[in-house]
Formats: C-alpha cells, structure tokens, sequence
C-alpha cells in the first residue's frame, strides 16, 4: 500500500476567512490537500499565497470556516520567503533546527553536515550564516527543512530573487526534496510551476478562482482573471 493513501485529505479548509486587522487575506477559501500533493499556488502580490501557506504550517489563525490538518506538526517544515539565520555558523543554524527537534547536539552536527553538502555548502558551514548570500541562504534554509525529514514542505517564493543559474540549483534541490513528501510552494515563476507542481491554485485579493491539475490550468479553459494572470506572466 503506498505510504501516502489515506481516505482523508491531509490539509482540509472549509470556507476560510483570515483577516490582518482591516485587511482581509483570505476569503471564503475552501479546498483539501492529499499527501503526496505537489501543489502551486500563484496570482499577483498581496493575493494570499503566503497566508495561505501560515494558515497550513498553523501560523495564523482564521476568523471563519473550519481548517484541519491531519499532518504532525513535526513532520512539516515551512521555507519562509526570507530565511531567518540566526548569528551563528551555518553548520549550528541547521543543527539547531534538530536538536530543537529532540537530536543530541552531536547527532544534531553531523546531520547538519550531511545537509550542508547534499545542498553544496560543505565548504561554508563554518562560516557565519549572516554573511551568505540570498542564493547559499535560500540553500541552507533548504538543508535546515529537509535535515528534519519533514513530511509536508511549505516553501513560500523559495527561488525569487536568485540568478537564473541559482533558480535552477534550488530548483533542482527542491524537487530533490520533494520526493516522497507533499509539497506546497507559492511562486511568480509559471516555468517553475510547470516542472515541480502536479496542481495549481490561483488566488486573487484572498480569493481561490482556480484550483486545477497543473496540465488543465496550462491548457484548458481558465477564468477571465487567472488567464489574464498566465498571459501576463509568461510575458
Ligand atoms: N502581518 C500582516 N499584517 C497586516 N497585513 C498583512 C499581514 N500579512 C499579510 N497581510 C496582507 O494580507 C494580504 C495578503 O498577503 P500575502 O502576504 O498573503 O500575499 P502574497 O500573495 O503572499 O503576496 P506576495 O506575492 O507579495 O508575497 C496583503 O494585502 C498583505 O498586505
């Protein structure tokens, strides 16, 4: 039996309504989520993905509709669009992730050593976290999620703002990781979205207008708004 069948979705919200004071991110959203899932979510800045993306890692509460997650909180890890690093080497930011997660310090290093050169940081991970760049930062925040064996990967805009060259490392490195796990990732980029997602979410001003596998929403009818979107970034 695959290790991923199960009668019930992994993630289910039911008409969710997620505010920000007056600001209103998410409205009415209703979908489920299967493991194994590799879902895109698109639109334009400010459409939702990254609360929708809180929502599922139970980052942010909502102020209607229902949402339940049957996946262990340990076994998700959420990639956040500016990694956090701590001021401390890049071996012991990712060595703290584990030994937050119970790993005896030791284990925890070695581990991290492992990470660190699966994702071709060996030979930095002695060197304080703050000094890398945005790409060796997207990196290491890679090796810090997938070093936890997580189940679930929430990655929000994990290769924006990498040189060409870069995007397609993590890339490669995110669908590396991907295997195996259910994957959700917000991106503005519908080449990327192609190669990794095997289903796309379009949201707009809070909005879900299109929730379709990834061959369909590429080639068959979409709404007026979510068409306007593809033609407008794949320009
Ligand atoms: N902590 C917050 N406080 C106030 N407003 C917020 C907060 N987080 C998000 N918002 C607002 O909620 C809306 C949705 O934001 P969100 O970050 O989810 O969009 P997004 O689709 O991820 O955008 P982007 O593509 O720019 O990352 C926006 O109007 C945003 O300004």
């Amino acid at each position: 039996m695959s290790r991923f069948a199960s009668a019930e979705p992994l993630f289910s919200l039911h008409d969710i309504d997620v505010h920000f004071g007056r600001v209103q991110a998410l409205s009415g959203t209703t979908l489920s989520i299967n493991a194994g899932e590799r879902v895109a979510l698109i639109g334009a800045n400010g459409s939702g993905k990254s609360t929708l993306l809180r929502v599922l890692h139970g980052l942010v509460p909502h102020s209607r509709g229902a949402f339940v997650s049957r996946a262990s909180r340990r076994r998700q890890a959420m990639l956040f669009q500016r990694p956090h690093m701590l001021r401390a080497s890049v071996r012991n930011n990712v060595a703290l992730a584990l030994w937050l997660h119970g790993a005896p310090w030791a284990n925890a290093k070695r581990e991290a050593t492992v990470a660190l050169a699966r994702v071709g940081l060996a030979e930095l991970a002695d060197r304080n976290a703050r000094t890398l760049s945005g790409g060796q930062q997207q990196r290491m925040a890679l090796a810090r999620a997938w070093v936890l064996q997580p189940d679930v990967l929430l990655l929000d805009e994990p290769t924006a703002s990498l040189d060409p060259t870069a995007k397609r490392d993590v890339e490669a490195l995110i669908a590396d990781a991907a295997q195996g796990r259910t994957l959700v990732f917000a991106s503005h980029n519908l080449g990327q979205v192609k190669r990794l997602a095997s289903r796309v979410i379009y949201l707009e001003h809070g909005r879900l207008l299109a929730d379709l596998p990834v061959h369909d929403f590429f080639n068959g009818p979409l709404p007026r708004e979510a068409r306007l979107f593809v033609k407008g970034e794949s320009v």
